[in-house]
């Protein structure tokens, strides 16, 4: 089967910083794929070069077999889009649902504008009400659903999601957790998902791979993460952390 997602010997540096350094990895569509390490090991540099936002410096990227080229078209941005982490910074204040909808559907062309804001507003479980408000009238979980909403307006067949949901409260959370799998579920979408949460990363993803410093450590699947059953120190040292987090937040002992 072709890949919904493969990268082959992927490298990007700014000026003299190597910040990726050979990753390979294959995605299968409809699969759910997470990307975890320390902070600065590479992870959001690898999912803005997916999306065609960060420069690569060698190697391939290719989306459904087709290679993405230094220059994109249109239709290859189309097909990639993206969830931040911060739904504060990443709608544009003074502009309505209505306008940040529409915006993406004229760049691209598509038709029936109307229709498809009513329908990606349905989706996300916000409903028709939200349309002429604006964002900053609107919840932190109520603008990152906007902001998902942006993302599948153009039919993507990737979702990339930067920790969509680390700004949000714990109870927010899950609701966005829930509807972004169900959505993955109804429209057969493949993810590629960067959370600093292994939790998060384990329930959602299906395989994932651990990064440091710009390169792969390992790729393993989330139940055998959840399981303990890693080969890589470093990943050893991720779980161990994340336990150690996780007791200190809840008071276990
Ligand atoms: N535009 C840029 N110019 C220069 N250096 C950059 C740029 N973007 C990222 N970097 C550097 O590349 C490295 C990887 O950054 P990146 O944001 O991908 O890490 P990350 O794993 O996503 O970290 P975090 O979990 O903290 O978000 C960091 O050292 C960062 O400072």
């Amino acid at each position: 089967m072709t890949p919904a997602l493969a990268i082959e010997g992927l490298g990007v540096a700014f000026d003299d910083f190597v910040a990726l350094e050979d990753v390979s990895l294959s995605v299968a569509p409809g699969e759910s794929f997470g990307l975890v390490g320390e902070s600065g090991s590479g992870k959001s540099t690898l999912l803005r070069a997916v999306a065609g936002v960060t420069p690569v410096s060698t190697g391939a990227i290719a989306v459904d077999g087709m290679i993405l080229g230094k220059r994109r078209d249109k239709a290859s941005y189309r097909k990639v889009q993206m969830v931040f982490q911060d739904p504060y910074g990443s709608l544009h204040p003074r502009q309505t649902v209505d306008r940040l909808l529409l915006e993406p559907l004229a760049i691209h062309g598509f038709d029936d504008t109307e229709g498809r804001i009513v329908h990606a507003l349905d989706e996300v479980g916000l409903g028709s009400s939200f349309r002429f408000r604006y964002s900053h009238q609107l919840s932190g979980g109520q603008r990152q659903r906007v902001a998902i909403a942006r993302a599948l307006i153009l039919e993507p067949s990737i979702l990339l999601l930067d920790e969509p949901t680390s700004a949000l409260d714990a109870s927010v959370q899950a609701e966005v957790l829930n509807l972004l799998e169900q959505l993955r579920a109804a429209r057969q979408l493949t993810f590629v998902m960067v959370s600093h949460d292994l939790a998060v990363v384990t329930h959602l993803c299906d395989r994932l791979m651990v990064m440091q410093n710009g390169r792969p450590v390992e790729e393993l699947a989330s139940a055998d993460l959840a399981a303990g059953k890693v080969t890589q120190d470093y990943t050893r040292g991720l779980l161990a952390a994340s336990k150690g987090f996780r007791r200190e937040r809840s008071g276990w002992s």
